[in-house]
């Protein structure tokens, strides 16, 4: 099995978000011709009779599942019922209506939140359910652990060489900014750029700031979704990631000094810090040959260039 043929017709899942929407900008950039994307206000993937009408019509060949229920951790945590349902609904439709029409490759994008809350760090592949899920965000996990398994079954079940990435957590242009939706570095590249803009001279962050994130660019991400769909084939998940992580105290004091803003950050306690680290392995990937090129500083000093760009869209936006 060699690289993906740049001329079949390839259906992006999710193609205006942050992650599909730099996925799309990749293979548009490794010369793919025959690209298709649908909004969710043109066709929503809940609607399993819209989902499989639409497959039958435009019959891909290949499928990036970058489409789902996404929100940082108190978006999780407050709704865990859309977080499971939509996202099993989502998932399973489109697999369904790959699987039906013969989908020779699909991508299917999981998260780092899919392992233990107290799994050993860095988290190797291997650890997917050796322990409990970080309560906060385990209804989403738990519908990324079953797309997993979905892949899974249909490789084993119908031979299909379908393949599955895990990203540690994203960031980059086209994030999404909404304040209680965003995950952590969206929504503090926003507060401390409106403090800066209003001249206020404290911010408040969530949880205690020693919790340990890793953050990789989305398009490195989008990469290392082409590098696999062209070189990746087996039944196991694939950590993306750049094999380094941070608090979040320092990452705030970056951002802090990357917008120009120079008063007192202060810590709300009383919202949730999550897991305590998330660092994946990435040794697998890395012997495939793939590494992140993009580094943090580097990244957010884009990513605050382009929210500054966008700020009346991403305002709009909420
Ligand atoms: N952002 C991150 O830090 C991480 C993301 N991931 C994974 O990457 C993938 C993409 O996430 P990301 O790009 O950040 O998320 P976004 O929220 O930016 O984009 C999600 C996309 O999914 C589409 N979508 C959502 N619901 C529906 C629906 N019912 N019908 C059709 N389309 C729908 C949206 O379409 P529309 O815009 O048209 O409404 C949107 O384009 C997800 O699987 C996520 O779990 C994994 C780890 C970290
Ligand atoms: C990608 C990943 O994203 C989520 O998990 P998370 O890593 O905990 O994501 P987060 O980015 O929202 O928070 C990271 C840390 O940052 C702290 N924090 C400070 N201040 C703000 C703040 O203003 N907003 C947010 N969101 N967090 C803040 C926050 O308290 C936490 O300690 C899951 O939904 C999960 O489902 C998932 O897949």
């Amino acid at each position: 099995m060699g690289p993906l043929d740049r001329t079949r017709r390839t259906y992006i899942a999710g193609h205006r978000g942050l992650v599909g929407s730099a996925i799309w900008r990749r293979m548009e950039r490794a010369g793919f011709d025959s690209l298709v994307g649908r909004s969710s206000a043109e066709l929503d993937l809940r609607d399993r009779n819209a989902v499989f009408e639409f497959f039958a019509a435009e019959r891909p060949e290949y499928v990036v599942l970058a489409a789902a229920k996404v929100g940082g951790i108190l978006a999780n945590n407050t709704y865990p019922v859309e977080f499971l349902s939509e996202n099993l609904r989502i998932q399973t439709n489109v697999m369904d209506a790959a699987l039906e029409v013969g989908v020779e490759r699909l991508l299917f994008l999981g998260s780092s939140c899919i392992y233990p809350k107290h799994a050993a760090q860095p988290i190797t592949e291997d650890s997917l359910l050796t322990g409990h899920l970080e309560p906060t965000n385990d209804a989403y996990a738990i519908a990324k652990i079953a797309g997993i398994l979905g892949v899974q079954a249909v490789r084993r079940q119908h031979g299909l060489p379908w393949i599955s990435a895990m990203p540690t957590n994203l960031y980059g242009p086209g994030d999404n900014f909404s304040p209680t939706g965003s995950h952590v570095l969206p929504a503090l590249i926003r507060r401390y750029d409106e403090a800066v803009q209003s001249g206020a001279d404290t911010v408040t962050n969530w949880g205690t700031g020693s919790p340990r994130r890793e953050f990789l660019h989305v398009d490195d991400m989008a990469d290392a979704c082409l590098f696999l769909l062209d070189h990746y084939d087996g039944p196991d998940q694939v950590n993306v990631g750049t094999g380094r992580d941070v608090t979040i105290k320092e990452i705030a004091e970056t951002i802090a000094a990357v917008t120009g803003f120079e008063g007192r950050t202060e810590w709300d306690t009383s919202k949730p810090d999550g897991t305590p680290q998330k660092l994946l392995d990435v040794t697998k990937l890395r012997k495939a040959g793939w590494e992140a090129q993009i580094g943090l500083r580097e990244g957010l000093e884009a990513t605050v260039r382009w929210y500054r760009e966008n700020v009346d869209a991403v305002r709009e936006a909420g």
